[in-house]
């Protein structure tokens, strides 16, 4: 196996952008280029400008985007001045209607109603059910829109399934999409955080599939913006609806899942108690590897351990790459070829017969509950053995997304900047539950699908080599020390002011319910 060998194909093909209302930037990654724009609160009096023409933004659902997405719309708008009107849109007898209502949205008002109805009256409608929900009823939708309204997304999903039924948005609309890279109730606390520290907030991805007005680029730029996120990147919605349900298979949800559940049983097995193997796995990644990459980089994860640490990191990861590689293009090949949208939208047709799952009463996770009642926060582990393996399969993620043509930018956010600033802080302060289930549907459905594909082939084949005393992969390592992504994760971490989220018992989360 060569690690090096590997040919990347070309970059994604962006379309290029320019903006008459926000100041681009350029950011050299290794050895290309990106135009970006920086957010921040000192922008939102553009926010009229870039929302020019729009009275009326019908934001449909309320699941985790769409309570963060609407009230930091709502809140940015007010702030600076401009009178638009931002509008739930529900289904007839939606259990979410009493919270909408509660944090200010009313049918008095006309701020809250039926969804076709609020759908028929917005000049932008910002399409947050969920993905499955949209694939069926994307007819009904488009021809309740009305005449030059715009179609806002937050994820390409839509479009990768009607390329894979041969179907087109309608022609005469124009259609954007703008892509928190971080779950909903982490849009709206750090959108909260920020009010503080200007520039706070989740990154967004930026795609225009559709420009009939001339206007769409900023008012994508706009949406971006008044969400708070500290910097806007181009993306297509290809690009985006690959890299987002393959990041959240792998690193961000599924794989973090599974490797937790691997370690927790190998530490066991060499004869931890179950609280010192959890500390060891789950506290040792969420509450102290992550910390260092997100202030430091990944490979300040490897430089912080001593010799004989070292050694340790480089045999798990020697070991680890190559597996969870291999789960992770099976899990691009299956996003790419379509089939992981279709296993979604099928799983959304069974969901009354079968519901999405409990995840966190097995005994990992009620033995995690213990340990973070007693938690030392200043005194959790760094296991190299650990660090090793979440290294490891996120460096995996990270070549499988730039052999396959994806821009820096995107990779770094759907693979590192997420996990550590959003997804990780969540796991950390209730577990794995708290994650996940505070996703969308086909992140959670993704995420218990591919989550043990993960756990059982570290099991198989990583730890087993292991313990056979497989050699370290010195050429591995050295790619590791010089790859190219350590600069492009620095270069995005300085477009964003160093706020750490702030959990607390009463967070913004839309509470979990599990049918
Ligand atoms: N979760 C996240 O943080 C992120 C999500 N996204 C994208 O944002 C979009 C929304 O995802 P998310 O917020 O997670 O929501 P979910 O995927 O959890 O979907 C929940 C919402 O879908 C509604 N819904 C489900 N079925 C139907 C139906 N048949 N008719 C009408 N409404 C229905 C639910 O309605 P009800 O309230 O009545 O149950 C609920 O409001 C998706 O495109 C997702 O990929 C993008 C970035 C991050
Ligand atoms: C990581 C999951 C996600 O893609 C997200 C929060 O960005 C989702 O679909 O929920
Ligand atoms: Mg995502
Ligand atoms: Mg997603």
């Amino acid at each position: 196996f060569a690690p090096s060998a590997f040919t990347a194909k070309p970059t994604t093909a962006l379309q290029g952008f320019s903006s008459k209302v926000f100041e681009t930037q350029e950011v050299s990654f290794a050895d290309t280029k990106e135009t970006i724009v920086k957010g921040g609160r000192d922008l939102f009096p553009l926010l009229p400008k870039a929302f020019e023409g729009i009275e009326r933004i019908g934001v449909i659902g309320w699941g985790s985007q769409a309570p963060a997405q609407a009230q930091n719309l709502k809140d940015s708008l007010a702030e600076c001045g401009a009178d638009i009107k931002v509008t739930i849109g529900l289904r007839e007898g939606s259990s979410s209607w009493e919270q909408a209502k509660e944090v200010g949205f009313s049918e008095d008002e006309e701020t809250l109603g039926e969804m076709f109805d609020v759908i028929s009256k917005s000049d932008l409608v910002v399409l947050l059910i969920s993905d499955a929900a949209q694939a069926k009823l994307y007819k009904e939708i488009f021809e309740a829109m009305k005449p030059g309204a715009t179609l806002g997304l937050s994820h390409g999903f839509l479009l990768g399934h009607l390329d894979s039924i041969g179907e087109k948005f309608p022609e005469d609309m124009d259609v954007i999409a703008v892509c928190p890279k971080g779950m909903g109730p982490s849009v709206r606390r750090l959108y909260e955080q920020g009010k503080e520290v200007n520039g706070a907030g989740i990154n967004s991805s930026f795609g225009v599939h559709q420009d009939v007005s001339g206007k769409a680029t900023d008012l994508a730029l706009g949406w971006g913006i008044a969400l708070g996120s500290p910097f806007m990147f181009e993306t297509t919605l290809r690009s985006e609806y690959k890299s987002d349900i393959y990041g959240e298979r792998g690193i961000l949800l599924g794989a973090v899942h599974g490797i937790v559940e691997s370690l927790y049983r190998r530490y066991q097995r060499q004869g931890m108690s179950p609280e010192q193997a959890f500390l060891e796995s789950s506290e040792s990644i969420t509450g102290n590897i992550v910390k260092i990459i997100s202030t430091q980089g990944i490979k300040a994860v490897y430089d912080s351990l001593n010799d004989e640490d070292k050694v340790t990191f480089q045999t798990a990861y020697s070991a680890s790459y190559k597996p969870a590689k291999e789960i992770l293009q099976e899990i691009y090949d299956e996003v790419s070829s379509g089939n992981e949208i279709r296993t979604v939208i099928m799983h959304g047709a069974r969901l009354d017969r079968y519901p999405v799952g409990k995840i966190d009463g097995t005994d990992t996770w009620k033995v995690g509950e213990k340990v973070r009642a007693e938690r030392d926060e200043e005194n959790i582990p760094l296991n190299p053995f650990t660090a090793g393996v979440y290294v490891a399969t996120m460096m995996a993620q990270i070549d499988v997304l730039l052999e396959e043509g994806h821009p820096y930018s995107e990779v770094v956010n759907e693979s590192v900047i997420e996990a550590v600033d959003s997804l990780c802080p969540y796991m950390h302060y209730r577990g794995v539950a708290f994650m996940v289930d505070n996703c969308s549907f086909t992140a959670k459905t993704g995420s218990r699908k591919w989550a043990p594909r993960f756990d059982y082939i570290l099991d198989q084949l990583a730890y087993t080599a292991v313990d056979n005393g497989a050699a370290i992969n010195e050429e591995l390592i050295a790619d590791f020390e010089k790859h190219t992504v350590h600069q492009a994760v620095e270069e995005c971490c300085k477009l964003r002011p160093a706020v750490d989220i702030s959990l607390f018992a009463e967070t913004s989360t839309k509470e979990i319910v599990i049918q």
